[in-house]
């Protein structure tokens, strides 16, 4: 059993926000609507994620619901106004959902979703667009929006024709029809399947087993999966990798060093590589 410990001075209402070694776990926490999310929920969940992000000894985020019968049944309908949005206390309408999708994709640790029970809608795309997606045998995936008069007609549909294939992809939005984890499993849809109660047994252990790798290898390869489908902000990520490796190369370096002592740069000394 992980032992899981409330991170220090990150006080949350509808997420939980722990950790355990390297692992941080931000759990959406509104099991009466089956984690459906409302706009204030989506701000918490960016706020633990870039937290977990600036946290040196965090290498894998876990993203999950409470109550074991959703991971997330997406927009919280009954708080969908009429002014383009769902309504924040204030009354502002956001579809913010939008802002947590890319900040998963920008993140540069891996975010595995551990899901138990629905992952619907909006809770769907959440689920896609984490890096590895482990499911509890009582996992359902779907898509609802055409029925409740919604659709995510970015990464919600284009990351899924890409995961699981355009007609598969059409299917699941066109029908709006209900997949149980082993459907899900056969379509790529998901990384793995296993009994409910070893769900996060099985997670952590992946989890593990990427703390184990190089975080510079596996940042650089997140970078790389999402470049051409986030067009040039997906190159930039990736050039900013490469950047910051040049910045650690005395190559790099004597630019700067040169630049300071008021002197040519010398670079004759690096290799031109082949
Ligand atoms: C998930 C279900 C299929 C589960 O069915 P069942 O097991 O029978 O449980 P229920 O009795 O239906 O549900 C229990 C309880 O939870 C409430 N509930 C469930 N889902 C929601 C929800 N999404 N919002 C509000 N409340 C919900 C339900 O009413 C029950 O409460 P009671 O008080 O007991 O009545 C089924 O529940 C279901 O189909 N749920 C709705 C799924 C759905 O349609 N979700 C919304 C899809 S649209 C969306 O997510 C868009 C949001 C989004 O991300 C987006 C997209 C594009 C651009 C921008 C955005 C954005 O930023 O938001």
């Amino acid at each position: 059993m992980t032992q899981w410990t409330a991170v220090e001075g990150q006080a949350f209402t509808d997420i939980l926000y722990d950790r355990t070694e390297g692992i941080a776990r931000i759990s959406i926490n509104r099991p009466h609507v089956h984690n459906a999310f409302r706009p204030e929920t989506l701000v918490e969940v960016m706020k633990a994620l870039r937290h977990a992000r600036f946290d040196p000894e965090i290498g894998v985020v876990i993203l999950t619901g409470v109550g074991g019968k959703a991971f997330c049944s997406g927009g919280d309908q009954r708080v969908r106004g009429d002014d383009g949005g769902y309504k924040d206390e204030e009354g502002v309408h956001h579809l913010n959902a939008l802002d947590l999708q890319r900040e998963i994709r920008t993140c540069p640790k891996p975010i595995v979703a551990m899901v138990a029970g629905w992952a619907i809608g909006g809770g769907n795309v959440l689920q896609l667009l984490c890096d590895l997606t482990i499911a509890a045998d009582n996992a359902r995936f779907g898509q609802t929006g055409p029925r409740v008069g919604s659709f995510d007609a970015g990464f919600g549909a284009g990351i899924l024709a890409r995961t699981i294939g355009v007609k598969k992809a059409k299917e699941v939005w066109f029908l709006c029809r209900q997949y149980d984890a082993q459907q899900a499993l056969e379509m790529g849809w998901i990384n793995t399947v296993v009994p409910l109660e070893r769900l996060e047994e099985e997670t952590v252990a992946w989890c593990r087993q990427m703390l184990t790798l190089s975080p510079t290898a596996l940042r650089v390869l997140k970078a790389a999966f999402n470049a051409d489908s986030d067009g040039a902000a997906g190159i930039q990520e990736l050039a900013g990798n490469a950047t910051a490796l040049f910045y650690m190369t005395e190559e790099g370096q004597e630019g700067r060093d040169a630049f300071l002592e008021k002197r040519a740069p010398d670079f004759s000394r690096f290799r031109r590589r082949p």
